[in-house]
């Protein structure tokens, strides 16, 4: 068993409270991964006074150059991923294919960052004078604190921190506090590639500590923040009370709607992945599947037959299908709302149980859940679960099925499957939601794209694609004159007198 430490000041370090907490297996909690630092407010004063020095260092570093320290980075998770895969799967529950893709999504994201280093464009715009050169150009902000969730260990933190670092700025990064180790090694894999030593700090420890110094520090001007809605209100008011650039990716309650003219077959494999993929623990998961009446009968059943057959298991082992949760509080949590099911009178056609089977009684595993005739507006069709259970709802129409997938506080991912172009095309306008797939399930995000939603789900900045850099980088506008005069009259006369 491994004591890790924290990486501050250019070294790894003890925490400064002496205090460890344990990281253990969910699919087997007796396997203990490794004790990690339980740190405090004086861990994170050190990390930001380290990471200011940092950033003096990087920001003069030329972008082209950060890049290359980026595609290095890529290289060697691409050296790694296997590695990484298996250790993630050990502490987060999820099977290796979902962890081989969770670093494959840190390294597309790595390479995508590298070629920005010899973008990162301004524009350069005629000026209203002669003689004048009127241009914008991006200059980074400073120490970001990147605040992580557990469900994507590797790919969250690289959505954050590559642009971050690839503007120029410094980061001090706390994962959560249920997958420190891929924190762990993707700061190794950040140092090994290049990078400066003070221009990142890990900080180990809990929100509610570390988390929270981090976002009260006066001296970090810009919070990145992905978790719950709940956590993230808290986020937002500290950082607006303190003028602080944030950006928020929290909850989803995201639908998929399947209508008569459907490629089911199709609809069938969507669904179960999305539902089901990562044990419902996606801000992305499909946690409501609208079907359209001449279809839902026929549909339920296929469904119902399909998701009984999804192997619970350890994800290290061949022919898992869907790992443990989190922790026993996110099991309580799907428990709780299986109640909340029954007593709004929804019909439990799967699932609803902590599975029997001997191997599988020291991990936090539940069955598959589907409730049928869940009815719009009920706690258990508005609210996020975050575990495998999915609401059917019946619907006479696409436009009542549109209605319903808007009708709830978020707005994250949608899906739908038809083959009627027009009504895709429709979908894409009328859906309330910062992603909609057209005959795809509601997850598989691309890094060179935006990622993000409306309403509660974001504070309508996005992760992924050109927007992300807007985020870590302020525009600054330059203008130069040659003319050699003070060019007052043309400011009045565009026109100016002839030269
Ligand atoms: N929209 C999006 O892109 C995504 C959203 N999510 C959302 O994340 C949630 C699940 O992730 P989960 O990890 O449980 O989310 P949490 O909100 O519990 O935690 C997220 C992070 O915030 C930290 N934290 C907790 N309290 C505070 C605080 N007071 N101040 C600062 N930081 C704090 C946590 O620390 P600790 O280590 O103690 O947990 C953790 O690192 C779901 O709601 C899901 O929808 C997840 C992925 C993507
Ligand atoms: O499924 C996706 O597209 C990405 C999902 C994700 O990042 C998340 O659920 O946290």
């Amino acid at each position: 068993m491994t004591t890790f430490k924290n990486f501050i000041g250019g070294e790894w370090v003890e925490p400064s409270t002496g205090d460890y907490f344990e990281n253990r297996n969910p699919a087997d909690t007796t396997d203990l991964v490794g004790r990690f630092p339980r740190s405090g407010a004086e861990d994170v004063q050190r990390a930001v006074e380290s990471a200011q020095r940092g950033f003096a260092l990087w920001r003069r570093t030329p972008a082209p150059a950060r890049g290359d320290v980026l595609r290095r980075v890529g290289d060697l998770m691409v050296r790694r991923k296997e590695e990484i895969a298996d250790l993630m799967t050990r502490e987060m529950g999820k099977p290796l294919n979902e962890t081989r893709g969770d670093v494959q999504e840190g390294i597309d994201t790595a390479f995508y960052a590298a070629t920005e280093g010899r973008r990162l464009f301004g524009h350069t715009v005629p000026s209203e004078l002669r003689s004048k050169w009127a241009m914008s150009f991006r200059r980074p902000v400073g120490v970001c604190g990147i605040i992580t969730p557990f469900n994507f260990p590797m790919a969250i933190p690289t959505w954050k921190m590559f642009p971050a670092l690839l503007c120029g700025n410094a980061c001090v990064f706390k994962p959560a506090e249920d997958v420190p180790h891929t924190g762990h090694v993707l700061v190794e894999i950040l140092l090994e590639a290049g990078l400066p030593p003070e221009v990142i700090q890990l900080v180990h420890g809990f929100g509610e500590t570390v988390g929270k110094s981090i976002v009260e520090h006066p001296d970090v001007p810009v919070i990145s923040f992905t978790g719950s809605t709940e956590t993230g209100r808290i986020v937002g008011e500290t950082c607006g009370r303190m003028h602080k650039r944030l950006s928020l990716e929290m909850g989803g309650k995201n639908a998929q709607i399947v209508l008569d003219d459907a490629d089911l077959d199709l609809a069938l494999e969507g669904v179960l992945w999305g539902a089901f993929g990562t044990t419902g623990q996606r801000c992305t998961a499909t946690s409501r599947l609208i079907l359209q009446k001449g279809i839902h009968d026929r549909f339920l059943a296929d469904l119902e037959k399909r998701a009984s057959a999804l192997r619970l298991g350890d994800g290290r082992k061949d022919g898992t299908d869907v790992g443990p949760l989190i922790h026993e509080a996110s099991r309580e949590k799907v428990e709780s709302y299986v109640e909340i099911g029954q007593k709004e009178k929804a019909d439990l056609v799967l699932g609803g149980e902590r599975p029997s089977g001997k191997d599988l009684q020291n991990g936090h595993f539940f069955q598959p859940t589907i409730f049928a005739g869940v009815k719009a507006g009920s706690r258990l069709e508005q609210e996020e679960i975050f575990g495998p259970v999915l609401s059917v709802i019946r619907v006479d129409s696409a436009d009542e099925a549109f209605r319903i997938n808007n009708d709830v506080k978020y707005g994250l991912s949608s899906s739908l499957y038809t083959r009627d172009v027009n009504l895709a095309f429709r979908a894409l306008e009328t859906l309330d939601n910062g992603i909609t797939y057209i005959n795809a399930p509601t997850i598989g995000a691309e890094a060179h794209l935006p990622f993000g939603g409306v309403k509660q789900t974001g504070n309508g900045h996005r992760e992924g694609g050109w927007e992300v850099y807007e985020f870590y980088s302020e525009t600054k506008v330059g203008y130069l004159d040659y003319s050699g005069t003070l060019q007052r009259a043309q400011i009045d006369n565009y026109l100016g007198t002839p030269d």
